[in-house]
């Protein structure tokens, strides 16, 4: 998604909030906003969230994208449940994946005790759950988060970090605004800074993956993997490079298993990323369902590259 020369006032005539602001949003990306109180960061979230339209530029390739306001509109008329589903719904699930959905991330969020609860009656807490668990529940290619911590318990809090590191994993762009600067400590991409109209670097923040200096920018790290038989390739962060996926080679069983047929061997996988990103494809792996087995993580040296094996794939 890209930015360009875009400004947004409030009225005719009223002051500029933003202007000029010129951004790129790569996938598999993780986007901290900072600045002072007014200056103009949810304005932008809700651009780039594409629920507010810019006064001056334009902004394209938006990908399917949820959002979770500072505020959640809690006066609807459904059950926790019912509110999920719907917005699976509008999201673009089916209504079965839209149902399951729900339920996993009610569960997910512990608050699978107030499925039939109307929206009106929970807590606030668990309306806050409710407000990031429908955005989560689609599995969005661009996730904005304004504040969607604050109001959550320390569990719910973890699950939303992992959340995000699964989402940015996945190839999803996640841009969010928090007033805790510890919050998601040295995961984001880039830092910016919203400061009297526009939007700078904070510097030192700017990692080489954010930065689209493509796949070989900075070191690697390779990732060997035994997946449950019949294991999915799981999503890797872009720039990500394939080098095996594939059956365990016969005749070596999968974890000692015993498994001796075709069908009954685990999966391997063998891949390549950047060192920054090498953390959220760990943590994919290993909260999968069932978790993969990670049989070794290696730095690479600029000398062991090679090119992509026979049925590698690259993301771009
Ligand atoms: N709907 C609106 N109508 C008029 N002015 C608005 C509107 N929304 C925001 N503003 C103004 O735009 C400026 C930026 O507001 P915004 O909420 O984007 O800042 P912020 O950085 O998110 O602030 P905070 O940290 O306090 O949440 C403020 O001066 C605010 O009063």
């Amino acid at each position: 998604m890209r930015l360009r020369g875009v400004g947004r006032r409030y009225g005719l005539g009223g002051p500029w909030v933003l202007r000029g602001v010129d951004l790129e949003v790569p996938p598999g990306s993780l986007t901290r906003i900072q600045g002072r109180n007014g200056s103009g960061k949810s304005t932008l979230l809700r651009l780039l969230a594409g629920i507010d339209a810019p006064s001056a530029g334009r902004i394209t390739g938006r990908p399917p994208t949820a959002y979770v306001p500072e505020r959640f509109p809690a006066e609807l008329p459904f059950s926790a449940l019912g509110y999920l589903a719907h917005l699976g719904r509008i999201h673009g699930l089916s209504r079965a994946a839209a149902a399951r959905g729900a339920g996993e991330w009610l569960e997910r969020f512990g608050a699978d005790g107030y499925a039939g609860t109307p929206l009106a009656e929970l807590s606030k807490g668990t309306s806050q759950k409710i407000a990031v668990a429908q955005a989560l529940l689609a599995s969005p290619g661009l996730l904005i988060l304004d504040e969607a911590w604050t109001g959550l318990d320390q569990a719910a809090r973890r699950v939303l970090d992992t959340a995000v590191a699964e989402r940015v994993a996945d190839g999803g762009a996640v841009v969010f605004v928090d007033h805790d600067p510890r919050r998601l400590a040295g995961a984001p991409d880039r830092v910016l800074r919203v400061t009297e109209t526009r939007l700078e670097p904070v510097d030192g923040t700017v990692r080489p993956s954010a930065a689209q200096d493509g796949p070989g920018a900075g070191p690697r790290v390779r990732v060997e993997a035994e997946g449950a038989p019949g294991a999915g390739l799981p999503g890797e962060p872009a720039g990500a490079v394939v080098r095996e996926y594939g059956p365990v080679p016969a005749p070596a069983p999968a974890h000692g298993s015993g498994a001796d047929g075709p069908a009954g061997r685990g999966v391997r996988l063998t891949v390549e990323v950047g060192a920054a990103d090498s953390d959220g494809l760990l943590r994919t792996l290993l909260t999968a369902e069932p978790p993969w087995h990670i049989r070794a993580v290696t730095t690479i040296n600029d000398n062991d590259a090679q090119e992509p094996a026979r049925g590698a794939k690259e993301k771009a």
